[in-house]
């Protein structure tokens, strides 16, 4: 699909700090024309900085680039254009209130006019979509699009550039199951049709499933560059953390016997929400699954009040909430960790520690955020204790890792000790090793008495971790399964194909 063949690139020592302080050191790496080409590693672990220096949008401290051979500079997006790298971070780099058409064809308006070219980039759209298979509508407006849906349209801004290596940055993150073996198939094909890709993941079977070689980065230090077909999911996270370790997931505790229900809803109804009756006890993790669409989020802001509900109601420890929002919620004991860490949770300009304080405290307090020493020895247990890792723990949370950002905002919520836990895709963005210590701390709120409710796209991840999985399809619960429930049966359910029978 690309218009040129893409070259060969190779690194050579490439170094990035920050106040002094080195984030990648010294990495060499030679990527073949047409590879796909996986990055792993931890949370923090340098990957992002390494795409965003291939992209051009940040400039390396040390070290080159060469391309066929040749030295290239690539010190600004603009540069790898011109190369031919695209880059899909995970920041999304679109124009939210243009059409998907303008943002695809963005940088070509300087160069060409008028409605003759115009419509020959409708045509050339309508093409790159047929190709790709994807469903995105040319005259959407692209922030009125779901961010899965914005990616695509990323994805075809590159491909209309003629892009010969495109970087993504953890594409998959925020996929629904069936959307990512689409993307993961594209890859495929881009690959074979001469493209190089390159992969940033933390789903390791997914970069053994469609990369050609894969590099482990930890620390900021290139660790070891493996050939998929030779190496195992096991081998890879024995490389990022620097040693063996168990991924397992931990068992939930069994809620005990007489637990007491502390959540409950009844026929909530809003939008999309067509009827939701749930309960949940002391003690007791209740998934909800269901695929984009079906109104697991918009269920848990019910619950939280963060939209009110038309129908129905929401008790906590037996007594419905009045004037149900945030507010009634949180004075009730109830928190929600969001979806979105950059639109609903963090103070992005803040640092961590006043980021997880922040929720502590009223709305009204202005000035420094950490102020008492209780707190900040609190704030500092709980960094600790969701292993929240930044150079400099007074530092604005954006230039955290994205996995640590997730972690931060987990931590903000729990600082307020609550009695119900709602939680939106708690392991997005987040590295394996993190993912089992976010497990433990669930579980572990569980054991202590806490009601939790959580949603997740990994439906192997919400079976593991929830005593009971609710499905939810168009906004309808349709069958509540328990632990041990094969996935390929909640996936069934989720789809409107039962092949086993809901308990
Ligand atoms: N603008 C910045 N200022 C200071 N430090 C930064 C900045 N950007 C990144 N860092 C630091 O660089 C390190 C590497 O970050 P990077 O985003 O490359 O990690 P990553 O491997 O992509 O992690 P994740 O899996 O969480 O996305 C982290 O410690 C991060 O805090």
């Amino acid at each position: 699909m690309s218009s040129q063949k893409a070259p060969s690139i190779a690194v050579r020592g490439v170094g990035k700090s920050y106040s002094g302080v080195s984030v990648l050191h010294d990495i060499d790496l030679d990527i073949a024309p047409g590879e796909v080409h996986g990055l792993v590693g931890e949370n923090g672990a340098g990957k992002s900085t390494l795409l965003k220096i291939l992209g051009g949008a940040i400039k390396a401290d040390a070290g080159g680039l060469s391309f066929d051979g040749e030295q290239v500079t690539v010190g600004s997006p603009r540069d790898a254009i011109k190369h031919g790298i695209s880059l899909i971070s995970q920041e999304g780099a679109l124009v939210p209130a243009l059409s998907v058409l303008d943002n695809v064809f963005l940088a070509r308006w300087s160069h060409r006019g008028g409605l003759v070219s115009a419509r020959a980039d409708r045509k050339r759209l309508a093409g790159l979509i047929e190709t790709t298979g994807f469903t995105v509508d040319p005259d959407a407006r692209v922030d009125g699009l779901p961010i899965g849906v914005q990616q695509q349209v990323e994805i075809l801004r590159s491909l209309a550039r003629g892009a010969r290596v495109i970087a993504m940055d953890e594409p998959t993150a925020v996929l629904a199951e069936h959307e990512k073996e689409n993307l993961l198939a594209l890859i495929r094909t881009l690959a074979a049709g001469g493209t190089t890709i390159i992969l940033v993941s933390h789903f390791l079977e997914e970069v053994l499933s469609v990369a050609d070689r894969i590099t482990v980065l930890r620390d900021g230090a290139l660790i070891r560059t493996l050939t998929a077909g030779e190496t195992s999911p096991r081998e890879l996270v024995g490389h990022m953390v620097g040693r063996e370790i168990d991924v397992l997931y931990p068992d939930p505790q069994p809620v005990p016997d007489g637990a007491p229900v502390v959540l409950a809803a009844r026929g909530l109804r809003r939008g999309l929400v067509n009827g939701v009756d749930l309960e949940v006890r002391a003690g007791e993790i209740l998934g909800i699954a269901g695929l984009v669409g079906s109104g697991r989020t918009e269920t848990l802001r019910l619950l939280f009040g963060a939209d009110r509900a038309t129908d129905g109601v929401v008790e906590v420890d037996g007594v419905t909430l009045a004037q149900h929002s945030p507010r009634t919620a949180m004075a009730a004991g109830v928190a929600l960790v969001p979806e979105s860490r950059k639109e609903q949770g963090l103070v992005m300009q803040r640092s961590v520690a006043e980021n997880v304080a922040l929720s502590s405290l009223s709305g009204r307090r202005t000035g420094p955020f950490v102020k008492r020493p209780a707190e900040k020895t609190a704030v500092g247990e709980i960094a600790k204790s969701v292993d929240i890792r930044a150079a400099d723990p007074e530092a604005p949370i954006e230039t955290l890792s994205g996995g640590n950002q997730q972690k931060a905002l987990f931590a903000k919520w729990l600082l307020r000790k609550p009695k119900v836990l709602l939680i939106d895709e708690p392991t997005r963005g987040v590295d394996v090793a993190a993912k089992t210590q976010i497990h433990h701390l669930i579980t572990g709120l569980a054991a202590d008495g806490m009601a939790v409710v959580c949603v997740s796209s990994e439906i192997e991840e919400l079976l593991a971790l929830s005593h009971r999985v609710l499905v939810l399809r168009h906004g309808e619960p349709v069958g509540e399964y328990p632990r041990g429930t094969s996935p390929e049966v909640v996936i069934a359910a989720a789809f409107g194909s039962h092949e086993g029978e809901p308990r």
